[in-house]
């Protein structure tokens, strides 16, 4: 685990010459190699593998129990040897830490069919994205200006891995988080970017004093209605249709202000103006808390590496111009609209900080 802040990995040169040429293949070879181990995981050749723990599987035990071609399994075998996802003990094939990853972990899961069902082929236009500010490759999916309307009407699985991805960050941390806003005993949240009202109905469930109202695009909030509806919790959260891009008028009723992975959609413009609504509609007394993964405070190099990759995805799908930010940026649009930070509690769920934050 990296200290606190520690960014020294990133100062310095890491590879010998050796090693960089190989990590230079890897990146040239990426799009590839990534399809294989997809060949993997959904032949079941990773999971033949498992089962046999550090004992491994002989090759005529593979090419009868794996339905591919022998062909097909010495290749893919081999490509995965050269990944160091499996290796070779005694003629046997065996899962390695990193085939075992591939397999078993829920976060190297989720990221896997985020890429392969939302980014893979939008990729594609990433360079277009990035020169013209534009989502390029939301082209693949239909004619949007940004994702966010969109997401009620993706594909079915391209919606399902967004969903999984954007959840499974998010509801790790909500636990962790609902102490921390608990303790200021709110009687009425804003859940600004609310999505599917998954914090809405945790928070409602835990705290049977507070309301909440989600403040959502028009076309997202339909989705959340139906989940409220369902968990019969209608008489504690509401829900308000808004673009927060365009209005100019706020309601103006809570004593939180919530936003859990809200503000990496926009641009640090867009951040500006958001936080200066908000701080123009919210009583002096009201406490505004961000919940937001910043890659500068992770504490695994998975983390930061999983967030600056994910960026991508914004560049090229979401809607041009957002990102994972580091974390001094956020502070640099709080205090550009009025806010100052009382609180920074990181190390919440997979890499969440919580900013508790009031007008200044
Ligand atoms: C990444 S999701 C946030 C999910 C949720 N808060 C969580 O923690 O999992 C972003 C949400 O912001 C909403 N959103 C994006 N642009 C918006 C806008 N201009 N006005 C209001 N909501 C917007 C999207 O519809 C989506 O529900």
């Amino acid at each position: 685990m990296r200290k606190k802040n520690d960014l020294s990995r990133y100062n310095r040169e890491i590879y010998s010459a050796l090693d960089a040429i190989t990590e230079a293949q890897k990146i040239a070879f990426s799009p590839i190699l990534f399809q294989a181990v997809q060949c993997m995981r959904n032949e079941g050749l990773l999971s033949y593998l498992d089962q046999f723990n550090q004992q491994g599987a002989k090759i005529e035990d593979i090419y009868h129990n794996v339905k591919l071609s022998t062909y097909a399994i010495q290749l893919l075998l081999d490509v995965a040897l050269s990944m160091h996802i499996i290796y070779l003990k005694d003629n046997h094939y065996v899962l390695g830490k990193v085939g075992h990853y591939l397999l078993h972990d829920e976060m190297t899961r989720v990221n896997f069919d985020f890429t392969q069902d939302v980014c893979y082929e939008a990729m594609l236009h990433l360079q277009d994205a990035l020169k013209t500010g534009k989502p390029s490759g939301l082209s693949v999916f239909g004619d949007w200006k940004t994702i966010y309307p969109a997401l009620s009407q993706l594909p079915e699985k391209a919606q399902k891995s967004w969903f999984e991805f954007d959840h499974f960050y998010s509801d790790r941390s909500f636990p962790l988080a609902f102490p921390h806003i608990k303790k200021l005993k709110p009687k009425h949240i804003y859940d600004l970017g609310g999505n599917t009202g998954k914090w809405a109905m945790y928070y409602a469930n835990h705290d049977p004093d507070a309301k909440i109202t989600i403040l959502d695009l028009p076309e997202q909030i339909k989705l959340a209605e139906d989940n409220i509806e369902q968990a019969g919790l209608q008489s504690r959260i509401s829900c308000y249709p808004v673009n927060l891009l365009t209005a100019t008028v706020l309601p103006n009723q809570a004593d939180i202000w919530w936003m859990s992975q809200f503000l990496d959609c926009f641009s640090e413009e867009q951040i500006v103006s958001i936080l200066s609504l908000i701080h123009q509609h919210m009583h002096d007394d009201a406490t505004l808390c961000i919940m937001e993964l910043f890659w500068d405070r992770q504490p695994f190099e998975a983390g930061a590496l999983s967030l600056n990759a994910s960026s991508l995805y914004f560049s090229c799908l979401a809607n041009g111009n957002s990102r994972f930010y580091h974390s001094k940026v956020f502070y640099q649009c709080l205090n550009k609209a009025g806010f100052h930070v009382e609180q920074d509690i990181d190390g919440l769920g997979f890499g969440h900080t919580l900013l508790i934050c009031k007008k200044r």
